[in-house]
């Protein structure tokens, strides 16, 4: 499922009519269609169409189009449709035509009566600020909805007022509890506060081919997607087939980061886990992470030649190596990075163990010149914005557009798979494409998740999964998981460790190929 900017899609739209003969009629037809497809599909079983008051917000272009179409199939289907045309102050109760003085009046009526109200005023044509009057009758919808909670508003392609490429929003946008946006999912949707707008969004097919969006650089996380990326587990497998997890971290006033890393890595599926530690913090893990085994290191005292020596010696045989959760800053910590680093890089790549550098492994990092230089190939970074600003030496934003450049721009400069957390985390290959993921759990915002999704990125690898797929499942399934934690828990309260069981029932959602975006 790719994502696209208004001009990409006034490109699909152009090559679907030049191509395949699908005009804006017919692919406006197909839109409609959809679009009615979907909400009913939504509606049923819990409400019947028949007698449902559905009223349409129809806009001047073809978003006003897509309306007209979705109006006629309800109709068909048993519902009161009443329509609004905007430009002309047309008001339509039933198919009977409003006398113009009655209009004002008799259009408040029918938002007061609606179930439903459809906002297919603007979608992607919207070319400058909203009209003021435009903005009052939007206003007047939201009230409604505001003092009826059973009223849903659902919009047509995108809510008026959003802008669909950068995801800022007029001052008289609206707020949608649905979104079915056609053909794609609009690079606005991933970016605050634009993200805000749209409640739960589902995806009309318009009938475009599929083959038209195949050079589109911005794909979306689906369970689809990830249900393709996942590993193979076949029946004659031992442990080793799913490879080995080295994770070095874990300092005293950190000492959980590594469990949860390591248990996510095992969560994901890795063969086996194996904590780097010295021993004096080896009996924290040995009654918490039974299944884990262990790389003893000589404690800082011994110097960071030694600490490094014997890390390495550990490493052979290890196809994922994880540095940071819970390491800490310290002089000798960031020493023991520098010459680990350089063995990796010296060693061919069929031997080398994939990294994943997370948490305090970047922040030892960014405290070094050109630290990108010293990564080997192939590395998966995992920071979030405060990190990232670090890294990059510049302000990064939580939510909005400015970090989808930035992390295309340094996932190249770095030579790096690039994964910028926030709330729609994205994932940046070194080559230009990025997925981003649209779902967002407000309960991941919470110590300890990120040290969950490093663990799983670095699980995935383990078991021969690309750095950038790995990444991508990883930060999709991570997401997923929380909503099932949510499900019982709501939207705070959730501990990094409530993730750890849910991660194998998410790949299972994702394993049974589950149907496409939204779960
Ligand atoms: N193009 C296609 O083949 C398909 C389009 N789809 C749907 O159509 C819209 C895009 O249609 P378009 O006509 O380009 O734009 P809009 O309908 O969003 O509206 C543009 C329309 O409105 C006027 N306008 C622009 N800004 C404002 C404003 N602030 N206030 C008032 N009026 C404004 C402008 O002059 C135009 O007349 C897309 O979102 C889809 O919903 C189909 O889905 C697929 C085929
Ligand atoms: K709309």
């Amino acid at each position: 499922m790719h994502i696209v900017t208004v001009a990409e899609m006034r490109e699909l739209e152009a090559q679907a009519d030049r191509q395949y003969g699908l005009s804006s009629p017919i692919l406006m037809e197909n839109a409609g269609k959809s679009a009615a497809d979907i909400f009913m599909a939504h509606l049923l079983p819990h409400h019947s169409m028949n007698g449902l008051e559905v009223l349409f917000l129809i806009g001047p272009g073809n978003n006003g189009g897509d309306g007209l179409v979705m109006a006629r199939h309800l109709q068909e289907a048993g519902a009161f449709i009443n329509l609004y045309y905007w430009k002309e102050q047309r008001l339509r109760i039933r198919d009977k035509d409003i006398a113009e003085p009655e209009v004002a009046k008799t259009l408040d009526e029918a938002i007061k009566s609606a179930d439903y109200i459809i906002d297919s005023l603007l979608g992607t044509g919207r070319s400058r600020p909203l009209s003021e009057d435009m903005r009052a009758l939007l206003k007047r919808v939201q009230q409604e909805r505001k003092s009826r909670a059973e009223l849903r508003i659902v919009a047509i392609d995108l809510p008026t007022g959003l802008n669909a490429d950068t995801g800022a929003v007029d001052p008289g946008a609206l707020h949608a509890d649905m979104t079915i946006t056609l053909a794609c999912p609009k690079q606005g949707f991933f970016f605050f506060p634009g993200r805000d707008y749209l409640g739960d969004v589902y995806i009309g097919d318009i009938g475009l081919p599929a083959d038209l969006e195949r050079d589109l650089p911005t794909e979306m996380l689906t369970t689809n997607l990830v249900h393709s990326l996942l590993p193979e587990r076949r029946l004659n497998s031992n442990k080793g087939t799913f490879g080995k997890v080295m994770i070095f971290g874990g300092s005293l006033p950190y000492p959980g980061s590594i469990f949860l890393a390591g248990s996510a890595a095992a969560r994901v599926g890795a063969g086996l886990i194996t904590l780097a530690v010295t021993e004096q913090m080896l009996p924290i893990y040995a009654s918490s992470l039974h299944e884990a085994t262990f790389a003893i290191l000589p404690d800082e005292q011994a110097g960071s030649f030694e600490r490094a020596k014997a890390l390495i010696a550990h490493l052979e045989g290890y196809r994922a190596l994880l540095i940071g959760p819970g390491l800490g800053q310290s002089p000798t910590t960031r020493e023991v990075i520098l010459q680990v680093l350089e063995h990796l890089r010296a060693l061919p790549e069929e031997k080398r163990p994939r990294l994943v550098v997370d948490a305090d492994g970047l922040n030892n990092l960014s405290a070094m010149e050109h630290w990108w230089t010293l990564l080997p190939e192939n590395t998966v970074i995992t920071p979030h914005p405060g990190e990232m600003g670090r890294l990059a030496a510049t302000k990064v934003s939580g939510g909005d557009i400015s970090r989808l450049d930035l992390a295309r721009e340094k996932a190249k400069e770095w030579k790096v798979i690039l994964a910028l957390k926030g709330a729609c985390t994205i994932i940046a290959h070194p080559e230009g494409q990025a997925r981003i993921n649209l779902l967002a759990n407000p309960a991941l915002a919470t110590a300890g998740t990120g040290d969950v999704l490093a663990g799983m990125v670095t699980g995935f690898l383990a078991q021969g999964v690309q750095p950038f797929d790995a990444a991508s499942a990883s930060v999709y399934l991570h997401v997923l998981a929380s909503t099932f934690v949510s499900q019982e828990l709501g939207h705070a309260g959730l501990l990094a460790s409530d993730l750890l069981p849910q991660i194998p029932k998410a790949i299972n959602r994702a394993a049974v190929n589950a149907p496409s975006y939204p779960d």
